[in-house]
């Protein structure tokens, strides 16, 4: 694309011509690129979504690689936007970071907003079967199909040259998307994903919501099992654990379980548990520079 093109695209108004069927929500200059929130109709969750986009510099003049960033419980597509400060080394790498919201919105099923981990802000990355929730809790498809597509016809993304990385819920579905779909991301890496959601009362509350009481269906959704059969091109997974996270106390990320499900199917894991780190976006925030330069590792693009 000729260069003056390139400078359109940053322009809002020739964003929307192109992109007939996304719609601005706000448009940020940051890093030397830009930081934007789309909305748009989701085909696969029948509901409007908002995403977020980092375009880096570099974009302005080239296709870039992409890294998907999917969030926990409660949160939205603006949460790791706004506190993980991931922007400057992106725009250093020249890498775009994506990222969707985390369950369909507004969907009118009774009960989506009676707790905050399940339904609204809990859609646990997975398709759900269960009669109620199956129209619209679509969080696999949506992550995995809809929204690379949408990435790459409207934005300069290499489309064969993405990763994912993901914080709890959204590292659970991080590893998911990565074991279920050999070859798709070039790399993965997570930060206090739910390991094993089939055996902690998150991950048991939501797949049986979601997928029903047959727990065999349940292991298409679970890293730890997931990996024992995975045989794909090599992956090597980098996990970030904070070692006074109450949610791991609890137990409902079980780590140790991933990691000895790697070691029995002799995949390379780094599990790195970090004295007096907690839960948040603080933790987030202190290791995400580590994992850029993870994903550039893989995307080709090493630092
Ligand atoms: N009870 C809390 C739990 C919510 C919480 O801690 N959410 C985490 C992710 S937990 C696993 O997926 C989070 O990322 N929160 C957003 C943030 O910006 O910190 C509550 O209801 O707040």
């Amino acid at each position: 694309m000729p260069k003056e093109d390139y400078n359109q695209f940053t322009d809002n108004s020739f964003v929307s011509r192109i992109m007939s069927s996304l719609t601005p929500v706000s448009s940020n200059r940051c890093f030397g690129g830009y930081q934007k929130v789309y909305s748009h109709e989701s085909s696969e969750l029948k509901c409007k979504m908002n995403f977020s986009v980092y375009l880096p510099p570099q974009a302005e003049e080239k296709k870039v690689p992409v890294l998907y960033w999917l969030s926990g419980l409660t949160c939205t597509e603006q949460n790791f936007i706004q506190k993980a400060g991931a922007q400057r080394y992106a725009a250093e790498a020249g890498v775009m970071i994506v990222c969707p919201d985390t369950s369909p919105r507004g969907v009118n099923i009774e009960g989506e907003d009676d707790s905050y981990d399940f339904g609204s802000g809990a859609g646990f990355y997975v398709d759900a079967t269960e009669e109620k929730w199956k129209n619209h809790y679509k969080m696999y498809s949506y992550v995995t199909k809809e929204l690379p597509e949408i990435i790459n016809g409207n934005f300069p993304a290499l489309p064969h040259c993405q990763s994912i990385f993901g914080h709890s819920m959204g590292g659970h579905g991080a590893l998911i998307c990565a074991l279920k779909n050999p070859g798709k991301y070039c790399s993965v890496s997570a930060f206090s994903p739910i390991c094993n959601p089939m055996e902690c009362p998150w991950g048991q509350k939501a797949f049986t919501g979601y997928l029903g009481k047959d727990k065999e269906t349940w292991k298409e959704y679970d890293a730890t099992h997931l990996v024992k059969k995975y045989q794909g091109p090599p992956l090597t997974i980098l996990i970030d654990q904070g070692k006074d996270d109450n949610f791991l106390k609890e137990g409902q990320l079980l780590p140790d379980n991933f990691v000895a499900a790697c070691t029995e199917n002799k995949m390379p894991v780094i599990l790195r548990m970090q004295e007096t780190y907690d839960h948040s976006y603080y933790f987030i925030a202190t290791f995400v520079e580590d994992h850029i330069k993870h994903h550039l590792e893989y995307l080709g693009m090493k630092s």
